[in-house]
């Protein structure tokens, strides 16, 4: 694994760190006491862009998020053809009603997920046109098979150019028909979420049947609402079992996007693990983003947490509390914050119900056993997840594999430990390329090495 290269293509002009090759971190000499704004959710911006993009009329979206993820799905629609002004993070995006201006392209969405899972059926809508999605290396190895299998059901057009079920894909717009489409949730619920997108422009109503069980089901919450407040007809039973999709379309509008939570988690648990205190102010407790319940993981180990009306403050404490079990399943972004938090708590911490996680940046379970494992804490690894047990970490040279989530865990325990040194660490620009110089303003020590 130490021989892994970064996949430099997916870095954008949004990221940061382009030359440093290393970022050293160390705990700060004061007592981190802040009050803080993280950057736009990366979910509600590609969200945005995508529904904006598609819509009837003009949005304009304030409080973006400027990262890798959102750079390349905005480079995307403007390579569709798209008129989008980006101002700071203020964008203002003039939708083309489901007629992409341009009819033949190759467009490159990077690592993202969300792109990668919400712009095939955004395309496939479209009575006109034919594209290739490619992604980065990993989005390429990454699963697509349940999305592409459901969208063929209800009429997409679509070829996969390599292996059945991957990136990258040929997509010829004939519009979409609509019916009943049973689909498997447990390996990303980006798969729902982009046939929910793209029903709206089906011919008649699309439901869609979950056969087991959706991971972060949260996420098919935030595009339903989206959905909803773009004026489209959604209707759902309690356990998100059957989505059903009117016909419609959506209308272009204004938005203030919500803050962060999953980036939120790791200026939390630094809190948590210094006995420091962090107010983020532009958050609320009330919202979807399922990471905002690390919080309340946080509370349950000695933390006080103040949700108060449009912030939520952590104060952290001397003895953070260990020895639970914890399905992370609905908030699964957080399990490396968390597996970076545990060798500081007094027992045991085993978290479960994060197979799927094997399937994002990097293999999350195996890469961060392995970095915990170099520190000399010790780890079980298991298939759905792992288990950490209390220690005193080592400082050491540790890799990013590329993985926003991996650099940006292992970089909080140098705040306890000093000379932790992360290699690649602008792999952070895929969620949130400011991590280090918010890292420096908390008062860690942070010397960037090109
Ligand atoms: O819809 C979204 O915005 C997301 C859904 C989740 O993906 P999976 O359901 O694939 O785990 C999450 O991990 C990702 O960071 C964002
Ligand atoms: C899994 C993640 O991203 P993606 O949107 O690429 O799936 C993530 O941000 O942790």
């Amino acid at each position: 694994m130490n021989s892994f290269l970064p996949d430099f293509e997916a870095r954008s002009e949004w990221a940061s760190l382009h030359d440093v090759k290393v970022a050293e971190v160390s705990p700060s000499l004061e007592p981190i006491c802040i009050e803080m704004r993280v950057p736009g959710s990366k979910s509600f911006t590609n969200r945005a862009m995508i529904v904006g993009a598609l819509a009837n009329g003009t949005s304009k979206f304030f409080g973006i998020l400027r990262s890798d993820d959102s750079y390349w799905c905005i480079d995307t629609l403007r390579k569709l053809g798209v008129d989008i002004t980006v101002d700071d993070d203020v964008v203002e995006i003039k939708g083309v009603n489901t007629s992409w201006p341009v009819k033949d392209a190759k467009l490159y969405i990077g690592a993202a997920g969300t792109t990668a899972r919400f712009l095939p059926g955004a395309l496939a809508v479209s009575s006109s046109g034919r594209w290739i999605i490619q992604g980065s290396k990993r989005m390429n190895e990454r699963p697509m098979s349940s999305l592409i299998e459901a969208l063929r059901n209800i009429g997409a057009d679509i070829r996969c150019l390599n292996e059945e079920g991957y990136l990258p894909i040929e997509i010829t717009g004939n519009g979409i028909s609509g019916g009943v489409v049973n689909m498997s949730g447990s390996t990303s619920s980006q798969f729902i979420s982009g046939v929910l997108l793209a029903s709206t422009y089906a011919k008649e109503p699309v439901t869609i049947q979950i056969v087991d069980h959706i991971v972060q089901q949260s996420y098919v919450k935030i595009t339903i609402n989206l959905m909803r407040q773009f004026g489209v007809k959604v209707e759902h039973d309690e356990d998100l079992k059957r989505i059903t999709v009117y016909p419609g379309e959506y209308i272009g509008r204004e938005m203030q996007l919500e803050a962060d939570a999953s980036t939120s988690g790791y200026f939390f648990g630094l809190a948590a693990i210094t006995n420091g205190k962090v107010r983020i102010t532009n958050l609320s407790y009330d919202t979807f983003q399922p990471d905002i319940k690390l919080v309340d993981v946080l509370e349950k180990m000695g933390c006080r947490v103040e949700r108060g009306n449009g912030y939520i403050e952590l104060q952290g404490t001397p003895h953070l509390k260990g020895g639970f079990d914890i399905s992370m399943k609905e908030m699964s972004d957080q399990t490396l914050t968390l597996a970076a938090i545990a060798p500081f708590a007094d027992g045991p911490i085993a978290i479960h119900d994060v197979a799927h996680i094997r399937k994002h940046e990097s293999d999350r379970i195996h890469v961060i056993c392995e970095s915990l494992k170099q520190m000399g804490i010790q780890v079980e690894e298991r298939e759905d997840g792992l288990t950490v047990y209390p220690g005193h970490p080592k400082a050491t040279v540790l890799n990013s594999y590329d993985d926003h989530r991996v650099a940006m865990s292992l970089a909080m325990i140098g705040a306890r430990v000093p000379g932790i040194r992360i290699t690649d660490p602008g792999s952070v620009s895929k969620t949130c390329p400011t991590f280090f110089e918010e890292l420096k303003k908390l008062g860690l020590q942070v010397k960037l090495e090109k």
